[in-house]
């Protein structure tokens, strides 16, 4: 288990297949590169783009495409362009952002962020909350949302106010419920961006829940608004947490700080009794995020509370039960966390 191995520890940025493939980048990009790898035939590429303008940008991504295109092994190339923020001129100034990810999907990463963004509120925050998963949103829902309309207003969305004193922004906000949103590449982008720079008036933070893995969401995200850190929710089990450490992976490469490890369905609360028993294990994540080096930032139990409170739209964190002192308590983590990383 590396964390930003490729882009960071041997010193010339590429790892996991990616030698070869550095020396047939351009020279200037090739200096510029900060990880590259290429898995199951996908070169994903992050290049350190500080004081390039965004015609320079356009032209050095553009070389790298043509220089990787039909390379061997190469069926698909990603590139991120990364820059220092006090350069990037193109970045929608606004709310601090965590971003809420996962390596693997259905390990609650929505029902997290929501819960987070809900609990940061009741702590005082004031929170914005950003549905990313462009495909298959489900903060609507979450927030008691769904059915209601997003505006625009001098070229920017409106957020859509919410019951907890979180407004937020799903593609759900766009379209009809359970329609398939079939989007691609640059069109994503566009939708995130906009989702991100819009009407956030005097949100100080704005959690983004990510879809799942390492997609062109993720690397828009990481290129045009970088996070100010990410939280990263697993379950127990093994598989999981692998695919977790890749999503840790890529926030280290990117110079995004991770906040920590959340473990999501940690053990079982049975619904008569109120006991906790433990069927995937437990101390998994615990011990995956001391492994990694990382914040371990608590545990939330799978309790059929949490899904029928978020399927309802009433988040548990608004409530007052055990579980919404675990999301408090997350909440104060992820607070903290911000005050000390100003
Ligand atoms: N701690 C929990 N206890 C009980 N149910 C949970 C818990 N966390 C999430 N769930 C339920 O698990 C299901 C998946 O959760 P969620 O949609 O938040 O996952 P996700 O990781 O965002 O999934 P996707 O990758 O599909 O977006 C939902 O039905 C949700 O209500």
């Amino acid at each position: 288990m590396t964390i930003g191995g490729a882009g960071t520890g041997d010193g010339d940025g590429a790892g996991d297949g990616g030698e070869g493939l550095k020396a047939l980048l351009p020279q200037e990009a090739a200096q510029r590169v900060q990880s590259l790898r290429l898995v199951e035939g996908t070169a994903t590429l992050v290049l350190d783009a500080s004081g390039l303008p965004p015609a320079g940008r356009a032209a050095m991504e553009a070389g790298v495409r043509t220089a990787l295109q039909g390379a061997p092994g190469v069926v698909q190339v990603r590139v991120a362009m990364m820059a220092d923020k006090a350069l990037d001129t193109g970045a929608p100034k606004g709310p601090r952002i965590v971003a809420v990810g996962s390596g693997k999907g259905g390990v609650g990463k929505s029902t997290l962020a929501a819960n987070l963004a809900v609990a940061l509120a009741r702590a005082g925050r004031r929170v914005g909350l950003v549905d990313a998963d462009i495909h298959g949103p489900s903060q609507a829902r979450l927030l008691g949302t769904e059915g209601r309309r997003a505006t625009a207003h001098e070229g920017k969305l409106v957020p859509v106010e919410s019951r907890w004193g979180v407004p937020a922004l799903s593609m759900a906000h766009f379209s009809q419920t359970g329609q398939a949103i079939a989007w691609r590449g640059p069109k994503i982008s566009g939708a995130l961006l906009q989702l991100v720079d819009a009407h956030w008036d005097g949100a100080e933070v704005l959690v983004v829940d990510l879809p799942p893995g390492t997609g062109d969401v993720q690397l828009t995200m990481l290129q045009r608004c970088p996070p100010a850190g990410a939280v990263i929710v697993s379950t127990p089990q093994d598989l999981a947490l692998l695919d977790a450490a890749r999503a840790v992976e890529l926030f280290a490469q990117s110079k995004v700080p991770v906040i920590g490890l959340v473990e999501n369905m940690a053990g079982y609360v049975c619904p008569h009794c109120g006991e906790r028993s433990d069927p995937f294990g437990a101390g998994g994540a615990e011990a995956a995020a001391r492994d990694m080096g990382l914040p371990f930032l608590g545990r939330i139990p799978l309790d059929i509370a949490i899904r029928r409170e978020g399927d309802a739209g009433t988040p548990t964190a608004a409530g007052d039960g055990p579980q919404a002192a675990a999301f408090a308590e997350l909440a104060r983590q992820v607070g903290r966390w911000l005050d000390e990383h100003p």
